[in-house]
């Protein structure tokens, strides 16, 4: 049985939970048996359900005062409880930052290692352990690892799969109140203030993203770019220097400190492919990157690239389509 770890917030299971839910079935067909989750704490209306319809049988839900607020030590407790009650063979959690601290949490009390941001599945597990590739620093390599079963420990990384509905299965909720110490206690959160506005969602979700890096050379250099970004229907990313100068807002931001983006086309525009903008683009599907510097990291690695300059490149390829669209 595979357990997964699902954060919720209003709106019931977080995206990234639902990511972990679909790699939780991936790994219940290799492992045999069902896939369960476990909620703690708040528990939106319609989460079950809304689970069943990502293939899940069973619902834990740790309840009680221990679980009215977030910490990783006790929260790990939930998990270790819910994994003694069902024998759960495997724990999958999101590679959001709760679910690496839990994870993290958990494998320190079960004396197992863990695998942080898994990205897919090796196909020569032996029956007593499980090969599976993560990312590793910041997501510009990708490691094999051998991951003991009973119990495998691991976080899927933010958009490495892509949440699956299935046909809605029955769901059975079980609350439990699992025992928890003071030591598990020492760590919560106190209180929370409401974030800024996230506006990174087209960003994240666009199929074509048209990006721009210092090469645009100002805040004026961005039109040609985003009108790229208009004509193909995606979003305009940029790279740290972009921001940092001021030059467009944060949200647009790509990159390690910034959104990690997997679009189907990623064009990449006078940005020079520093490791710290690589870990939020790699995944991308297909890369074209348009630079005037033939040996450009970001020019080596892409699938295409056009060497030139960006402010007469862009130009003519929107004159290109807006002629063959007539
Ligand atoms: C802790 C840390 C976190 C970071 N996080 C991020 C992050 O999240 N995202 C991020 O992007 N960076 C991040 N950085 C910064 C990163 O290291 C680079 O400095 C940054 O990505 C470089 O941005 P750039 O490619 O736009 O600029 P540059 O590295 O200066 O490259 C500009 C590129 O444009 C090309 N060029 C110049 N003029 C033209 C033109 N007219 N037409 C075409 N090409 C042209 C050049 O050949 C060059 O390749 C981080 C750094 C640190 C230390």
């Amino acid at each position: 049985m595979i357990l997964t770890l699902v954060e919720t917030d209003a709106a019931g299971a977080t995206e990234v939970s639902l990511e972990a839910v679909t790699f939780g079935r991936t790994l219940a067909r290799r492992t045999g048996g069902p896939v369960h989750a476990l909620v703690v704490g708040a528990r939106p209306d319609g989460v079950a359900d809304q689970l069943a319809g990502h293939g899940v049988g069973e619902v834990h839900h740790a309840t009680g005062e221990a679980f009215s607020a977030y910490g990783g030590a006790v929260w790990a407790a939930a998990v270790q409880a819910a994994m003694a009650a069902t024998g759960a063979e495997a724990v999958v959690a999101p590679g959001s930052p709760r679910g690496l601290e839990v994870m993290a949490h958990l494998a320190a009390r079960l004396d197992v290692p863990m695998a942080a941001n898994v990205v897919g599945l090796g196909t020569e597990d032996d029956g007593e352990a499980l090969r599976v590739t993560r990312q590793v620093m910041g997501g510009a390599a990708l490691e094999e690892m051998l991951l003991p079963l009973r119990p495998a420990v691991l976080t899927v990384a933010g958009h490495a799969v892509q949440a699956e509905q299935v046909p809605a299965v029955s769901v059975t909720l079980r609350e439990f109140s699992p025992e928890v110490t003071e030591a598990d206690l020492v760590t919560r959160v106190v209180s929370t203030e409401p974030a800024a506005p996230d506006l990174s969602g087209a960003l994240t979700s666009a199929k074509v993203v048209v990006g721009a890096g210092r090469g645009a050379g100002g805040a004026e250099g961005f039109a040609g770019v985003a009108e790229l970004a208009e004509l193909l229907g995606g979003a305009l990313g940029v790279s740290r220097v972009v921001t940092s100068m001021g030059w467009r807002p944060h949200h647009e931001q790509i990159g390690q400190t910034g959104s990690r983006i997997s679009p189907d086309l990623y064009i990449a525009c006078g940005i020079s492919g520093a490791i710290q903008h690589w870990a939020g683009c790699a995944s991308s599907k297909t890369i074209l990157a348009v630079n005037t510097d033939e040996a450009a990291p970001m020019v080596t690695k892409a699938t295409y690239a056009v060497i030139g300059d960006m402010h007469e490149v862009v130009p003519a390829i929107n004159a290109e389509i807006r002629r063959r669209r007539g």
